[in-house]
Formats: C-alpha cells, structure tokens, sequence
C-alpha cells in the first residue's frame, strides 16, 4: 500500500480549535445537525453527544420530534431553534428507503445552506446534491450501495466483501470517482481527499466494534468540521481529510481509553472524548 500517510498523535494535535480569550459559542463554530428517526432515534443522541464532547460553540439538532425528545433529555444546551451554523451532519441514524417528507426538506436545507457537510449513513444517497464540499462516513456495506448508485450499469457493481478486500484502494477510487472526501471506516479507517491526500488510521480496539460506535464518530467529526470552518474555505478537501483522519484518531483512542481491554458500549466512547482532546492539546502546547 503505497502512497498512505499513518495519521499519528502529533497530526491530530494540529486539528484541534482551542477557544482563546477572545472567543464566543459563535466564533468557536456551530454545528447543525439532521439525524436519527423513530426507527433509530438513539443515533441522534448519540452524534450530539460525540459533538458536544469534542467541543463546538453550539449545537443546533435540527431532526424529527422523537430524537429531538431524547437529544433534549440528555443535553439541556442543545437548541432546536434553526439559524446560522458552520458545519452540518447529516443521515445517521436514517433510512434512504423510507423518508419522511420532513426529513427529506430538513436534509434539501442543509445541502442547500453552501456549509461543508459530513454525511452519514441514511443520506448517503444524496452525496451529490451538496453545495458545499462533502465528506462521506460509509462502512464497507454502505460505501458499496453508495458506489452502485453512482455506477453506470450493474456489472460495474462492487460489493461489501471487495471493499473490505483492499479498503484502502476503494476508498480511494471512490473518493476520486464522486469527488468528495470519503472516511471509510474499519480496523484501520482509510481517508482519502478526491485527487489529494490520503491517510491511515489505527488507533482503536476492536471493542469499537460495537452498535452506535460509528455514530459517535460522526458527531466527533461534525465538530471538528464546524470548527475548522476557515480552514475549509482555504483549503477545501485537504482540510477535509485532515479533520476526517484527526476524528477517527480521536474516536479510536476515546474508545481505547474507555475500554482499558475491557467492552464498552457507545456513549462509554463519547464520554471519554474530553480527555483525550485535552491530552491533545497539552501535546500540541
Ligand atoms: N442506537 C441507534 O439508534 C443506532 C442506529 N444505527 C443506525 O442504524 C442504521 C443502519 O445501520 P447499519 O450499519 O446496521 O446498516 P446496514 O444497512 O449496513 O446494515 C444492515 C445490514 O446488516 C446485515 N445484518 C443485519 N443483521 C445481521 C446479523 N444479525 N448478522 C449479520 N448481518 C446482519 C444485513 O445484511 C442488513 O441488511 C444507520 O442509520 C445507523 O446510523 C446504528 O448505528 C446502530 C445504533
Ligand atoms: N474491528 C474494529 N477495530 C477497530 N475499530 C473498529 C472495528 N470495527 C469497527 N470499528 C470502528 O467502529 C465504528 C463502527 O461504525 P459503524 O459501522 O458505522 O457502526 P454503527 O452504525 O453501529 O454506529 C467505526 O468508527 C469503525 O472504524
């Protein structure tokens, strides 16, 4: 495998926003956020909650009413009230093949809003529709369906079990072919800028495996995104990809923290995230 850069400590330090005296929940950035479902409501809390413990100005969830519900139980500092944000993160925790006609305006918003976008899971479907540059969030299984929407006819198809047979090379053709930034998630999650950069992952155990994990991800990336926003104006998807690689190295080591070789369950990752963004930026100071 050539041409992959190992993402290590000391290039995720880089991509942490530390607030200054000077800042405000506005300036730091703020992330809008359209996830979760009746059938999957637990993905939205668990995105605000990987989010909020990353570290973000504000969070406006912006999802159907029974998320919303549950997003609010947990986090009292979340505003459903729509506005300004710098950042969106879209589709965990939806289904493409039933969509309620909300959640299909509430996604048209946000691709239309000209703001850089993760998208996850369940809006998957609608990566070519964005304004604004994009960076992608499959596993194996979802990245094939994304790459048999886009090919030209069925014998072009690749499925989940090539994916994982050279992840690397297919989320590097995929993000060439669609032209967004792709984060394809694994042992090693590999992450690949459309023509540009490239960059390798390891940095959690095998206990991320685990119903939720990915979803917490999202969210750490919604973040970082949401706060990146000037570096993303500059330098579009070479950022992308840096804060794509810096969240998955944060997510792994969150989950290596919360595990100690033990089992964890998701939320045990998100509420491990503060310490390890902190070790961050003791080692970048
Ligand atoms: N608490 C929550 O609300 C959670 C919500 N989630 C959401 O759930 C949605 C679907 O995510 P998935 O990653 O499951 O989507 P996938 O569509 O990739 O996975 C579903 C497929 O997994 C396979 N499968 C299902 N059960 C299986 C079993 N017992 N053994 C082997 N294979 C099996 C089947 O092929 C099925 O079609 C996403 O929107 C995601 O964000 C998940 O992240 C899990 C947690
Ligand atoms: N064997 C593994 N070792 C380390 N990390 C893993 C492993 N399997 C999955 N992960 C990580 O766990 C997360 C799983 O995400 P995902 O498949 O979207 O799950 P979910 O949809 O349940 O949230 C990803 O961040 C992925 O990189």
């Amino acid at each position: 495998m050539t041409g992959w850069q190992d993402w290590r400590e000391r290039d995720a330090a880089a991509w942490i926003a530390v607030p200054t005296d000077g800042s405000d929940k506005y300036s730091r950035g703020v992330l809008g956020v359209v996830t979760g479902s009746d059938r999957y409501p637990g993905a939205a809390v668990l995105g605000v909650e990987g989010a909020a413990r990353t570290g973000v100005g504000m969070i406006r969830y912006l999802g159907a009413d029974r998320p919303a519900d549950l997003v609010m139980r947990k986090r009292p500092e979340i505003v459903t009230a729509p506005g300004r944000v710098q950042g969106w993160l879209i589709g965990s925790g939806m289904d493409a093949a039933s969509r309620p006609e909300d959640d299909a305006q509430r996604l048209r918003s946000a691709l239309r809003d000209g703001t850089p976008l993760v998208i996850d899971a369940g809006a998957l479907d609608l990566v070519g529709r964005a304004s604004a540059p994009v960076i992608v969030t499959p596993h194996f299984r979802e990245l094939a369906t994304v790459l048999a929407a886009a090919a030209d006819d069925d014998s072009d198809a690749v499925t989940a079990d090539d994916i994982a047979a050279d992840a690397a090379g297919w989320a590097a053709r995929a993000a060439d072919s669609l032209g967004v930034t792709v984060l394809l998630k694994g042992h090693t999650t590999y992450v690949a800028a459309p023509h540009g950069p490239r960059y390798a992952v390891t940095a959690g155990p095998a206990w991320l495996a685990t119903a939720g994990s990915g979803d917490v991800l999202g969210g750490v990336l919604g973040a970082l995104v949401a706060t990146h926003a000037r570096e993303i104006d500059e330098d579009g998807h070479d950022a992308l990809a840096a804060l794509g690689a810096t969240a998955a190295w944060v997510h792994g080591r969150a989950g290596e923290r919360a595990s100690g070789g033990g089992p964890i369950v998701a939320l045990d990752i998100a509420e491990a995230l503060p310490g390890v963004v902190r070790d961050l930026v003791r080692a970048a100071g």
